[in-house]
């Protein structure tokens, strides 16, 4: 990391407090990979929703859908996204899905700061056709899926707090601009007489 990206990242990590910042957005987007990265910078734990919620179920997400349907999968995505958030400070990889939900929107908003990883249809089917467990994805045409979901959730995506645009940039350099539009968005709405 360069110096001014260090210096950006110590500045986020004092403004952010206690608050948890989480990445959301569609499969692809690279909550995951580039939620990592951002809380090695940040000096933060990283939690992945997906991760909690197998821990959880003791199965992994594909049978959970398969064994109990996506309904009881979404219900369990909300109680395990409650209970992560009652511990910031740290970064949270959302499920693709989880911001869809009203409650874990306020939720999100009362504990943090929500920050959506947006990317075009190509970028995202070059990114999950290396695993073919998402079981949305397990479908004859995932292109036409993946159209479906960016047309139903891109407008709700966009009630995030910040909106960071995947170009076909390297992990790194998304990390970077990442924090910089952390850095920014706190720089400006964080009160300057209130600890942070
Ligand atoms: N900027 C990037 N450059 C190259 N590869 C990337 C980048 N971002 C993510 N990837 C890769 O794309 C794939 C999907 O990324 P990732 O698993 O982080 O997505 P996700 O948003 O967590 O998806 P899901 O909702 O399915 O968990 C991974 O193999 C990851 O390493
Ligand atoms: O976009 C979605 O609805 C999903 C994304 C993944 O993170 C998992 O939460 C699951 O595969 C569902
Ligand atoms: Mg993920």
């Amino acid at each position: 990391m360069d110096t001014a990206t260090k210096k950006r990242a110590a500045n986020v990590r004092h403004l952010i407090g206690d608050q948890t910042i989480a990445l959301v957005g569609l499969m692809g987007a690279g909550k995951s990979a580039i939620g990592k990265k951002l809380a090695l910078a940040l000096k933060l734990p990283f939690v992945d929703a997906d991760t909690e919620i197998e821990a959880a179920a003791k199965m992994p997400v594909a049978e959970i859908f398969e064994a109990y349907g996506e309904p009881e999968f979404r219900r369990l995505e909300a109680s395990v996204i409650k209970r992560i958030l009652e511990s910031g400070p740290q970064v949270l990889a959302t499920g693709g899905g989880a911001f869809m939900s009203e409650a874990t929107r306020d939720i999100i908003h009362e504990n943090g700061i929500s920050l959506w990883l947006s990317a075009d249809i190509d970028l995202l089917m070059v990114r999950v056709s290396k695993k073919t467990t998402r079981p949305l994805l397990k479908n004859p045409n995932p292109r036409a899926v993946m159209l479906d979901l960016m047309e139903k959730r891109y407008p709700v995506y966009a009630k995030a707090n910040i909106e960071v645009a995947s170009e076909d940039l390297t992990k790194d350099e998304m990390a970077r601009n990442v924090i910089n539009a952390l850095d920014d968005h706190l720089s400006q709405h964080t009160r300057k007489d209130q600890p942070a």
